[in-house]
């Protein structure tokens, strides 16, 4: 008889190697069953029944959002329940990877995800100034462009990829030319950890307890037309009616096709209440917790927003 667990899969951005991965395996280990993805749009569609979790890069503190996530975040999620369940921060040094044997002075385009190109931008500029930058899915994805054979549009012997000194150590072929490349000595990328239902049960604990928080979509409503915008509540107003703490807010244009009508991603944090201690706030009860939220995006509705509950951890 086999006691093999079946592990519950998890979709991250790959291939191996990438920043998303290493941040999912400090949290998971071995608990689940890592899917690779290829884009954060992937990995977004892919969580389901069958991928029940899932990791996405959310915002750097450097190079601030990462947009694709909040696009996929500010859409209605009609008839797919996805959820942020939790979140977590790796702390990320970039390195400059490149064929065995390429010198600096060869590279003429610099392969990356979007994100690292934008946290190397004053290395870049000052080292390699004659490059030019060329977005890819992932960072590992960029390392393992560099092992295709050259084409008349690129030749790999020309490139370098920005990513992960640990993917050197992945593919064969490449070695690291520089390291600690980004901009900022303190770099670090927050992840949000999706799941299908609220209290998904296979999410591990933080190493550090922190307090309870929320993810919600607020804005006006969306019918409002360009003239009725002065009607239509305002951010402060929206926030007022929903009396949590925000703790970041991020705007982005909604889906409705009226002009610069935005939504708000708001992040939450519980309230130290009279006889809180910070360490009760850990302990909360998350029952308790998806309460408080919920009446007050009620109280959102009641003025004339909209508001969607997108996560709790
Ligand atoms: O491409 C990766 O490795 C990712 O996980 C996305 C990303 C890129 C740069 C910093 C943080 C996350």
């Amino acid at each position: 008889m086999s006691y093999d667990a079946v592990l519950p899969k998890l979709a991250f951005l790959g291939p191996v190697g990438t920043y998303t991965h290493q941040a999912a395996y400090d949290r998971f280990g071995t608990s689940v069953e890592y899917c690779e993805q290829k884009t954060i749009t992937d990995v977004f569609n892919a969580v389901s029944s069958d991928a029940p979790l899932a990791l996405i890069p959310q915002e750097n503190s450097t190079y601030g959002a990462v947009i694709e996530t909040n696009d996929l975040l500010r859409l209605p999620m009609t008839g797919k329940d996805i959820f942020v369940v939790g979140e977590t921060t790796l702390s990320i040094q970039h390195c400059l990877l490149v064929r065995r044997g390429v010198q600096l002075q060869q590279i003429e385009n610099v392969l990356s995800h979007e994100q690292a190109l934008g946290q190397c931008r004053n290395f870049i500029s000052t080292n390699i100034p004659a490059a030019s930058v060329v977005k890819m899915p992932s960072t590992s994805a960029a390392a393992q462009a560099l092992l295709l054979p050259p084409t008349e549009n690129r030749d790999p012997f020309k490139c370098a990829a920005i990513c992960s000194s640990i993917v050197a150590t992945i593919f064969n072929g490449l070695e690291v030319l520089r390291e600690g490349i980004q901009d900022a000595e303190a770099n670090f990328t927050r992840f949000y950890i999706l799941s299908t239902t609220l209290a998904f049960e296979h999410v591990p604990p933080p190493k550090d307890a922190s307090p309870k928080r929320a993810l919600v979509r607020l804005s006006s409503s969306g019918m409002a037309a360009p003239g009725d915008m002065h009607s239509a509540p305002t951010i402060t107003q929206l926030l007022i009616a929903l009396k949590l703490s925000a703790i970041r807010i991020d705007r982005r244009p909604s889906s409705y096709l009226v002009p610069f009508h935005d939504v708000y991603l708001v992040e939450l944090q519980q309230d130290l209440k009279d006889g809180d201690t910070e360490k009760s706030l850990h302990q909360a009860i998350k029952p308790q917790w998806i309460s408080e939220v919920k009446a007050g995006l009620d109280r959102v509705k009641e003025i004339g927003g909209e508001a969607i509950l997108l996560g709790v951890w």
